[in-house]
């Protein structure tokens, strides 16, 4: 029986090899299913032909590296870039903001399972238990949606604002209260979670808290407005969905708006804005971003040591 011989905590480990476990981690790198197995099969096959019984762990990934190499160069450096964030031991703190109905719940589970972060939040569910500890007097907008937000506005926006967006801002900020408090925790705590939701707009959150290491902000967005609608439809069609079509039509002209302000937010704050077209092409996008700012982390670490 082949063995796969590895270190967790400075703690040796040696379990089975297994085709299926590997072929898991290939389907991970968008390679079918049925390929992954085969390959995971001729890997298995390499080192009997070679008579190794115990392959040490970072001897397996070079041959899956190695197979993957000649099987098509952007698997493999897909899976290269995987495996990195995957075995990195810092955690990993990753915010995904976009306006209702744009994908971030969908994305951040997506990327979530990929990157094998287990801890995912919605900032829909902080502004719920906010909602119990605040009164609706006191913080009237926060009891309604991102999008009807103005409606509760205390003070009648002055002619020359756009009454949406003040109630939209109102109503983020206020929760942005409570997303400050769940990201300060997972950095002092050092643990990885992926937040998702319409709350996470640049700007709202301190720089400061946005800028330590291995935190990753990205903003989706859907030029397309026919696309963005077709989300709703889509997104009700869903067996366990409970939120009505008719409310976010009828809603829809200010949820652009808040679209559109999200967006201009995050290319003023330099925030990565990805169209969420294709959920393989977002999720290949983010972790580009994130191989990329730890790259650069790294070399600013370097350079402060020197
Ligand atoms: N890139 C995509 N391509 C096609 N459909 C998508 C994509 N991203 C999300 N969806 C679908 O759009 C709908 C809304 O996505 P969801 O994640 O619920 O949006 P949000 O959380 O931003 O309100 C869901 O049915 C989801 O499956
Ligand atoms: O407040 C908002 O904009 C949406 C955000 O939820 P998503 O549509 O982004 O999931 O919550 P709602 O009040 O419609 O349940």
């Amino acid at each position: 029986m082949l063995l796969i011989e590895g270190e967790i905590g400075g703690k040796k480990y040696r379990e089975p090899f297994s085709k299926g476990i590997l072929s898991k981690s290939l389907v991970r790198c968008e390679i079918k299913a049925d390929r992954a197995y085969e390959l995971a099969s001729e890997i298995e096959k390499s080192f009997e032909k070679d008579k190794i019984t115990i392959v040490p762990s970072e001897e397996l990934i070079k041959r899956v590296k190695a197979t993957l190499e000649k099987e098509d160069p952007l698997l493999a450096k897909k899976y290269s870039a995987w495996k990195n964030i995957r075995r990195s031991e810092d955690p990993l703190i990753i915010l995904i903001g976009g306006a209702s109905g744009i994908g971030t719940s969908s994305i951040s589970f997506e990327l979530a399972n990929k990157l094998g972060i287990k801890n995912m939040l919605s900032t829909d569910m902080i502004r719920e238990v906010m909602r119990k500890i605040v009164s609706k007097e006191l913080c009237p907008t926060l009891f309604e949606s991102s999008y009807t937000a103005a409606e509760s506005l205390t003070t009648p926006a002055p002619p020359e604002f756009d009454k949406t967006l003040l109630g939209f801002k109102d109503h983020v900020n206020t929760v942005s209260v409570g997303l400050t408090g769940v990201v300060e925790r997972s950095i002092k705590e050092g643990i990885s979670i992926v937040i998702e939701g319409v709350h996470i707009v640049p700007g709202f959150i301190d720089e400061e808290l946005l800028n330590t290491p291995n935190v990753h902000m990205f903003v989706l967005s859907l030029s397309d407005e026919e696309i963005h609608k077709s989300r709703f439809y889509s997104r009700c069609r869903q067996l366990w969905a409970r939120r009505p079509l008719k409310r976010y039509l009828k809603h829809f002209t200010d949820i652009r708006k808040t679209h559109d302000y999200i967006v201009g937010e995050a290319n003023k704050y330099g925030i990565p804005v990805i169209e969420n077209i294709d959920v393989t092409a977002t999720i290949d996008t983010m972790i580009e971003h994130i191989i990329d700012e730890k790259q650069l982390e790294k070399e600013v670490k370097k350079q402060n040591e020197e």
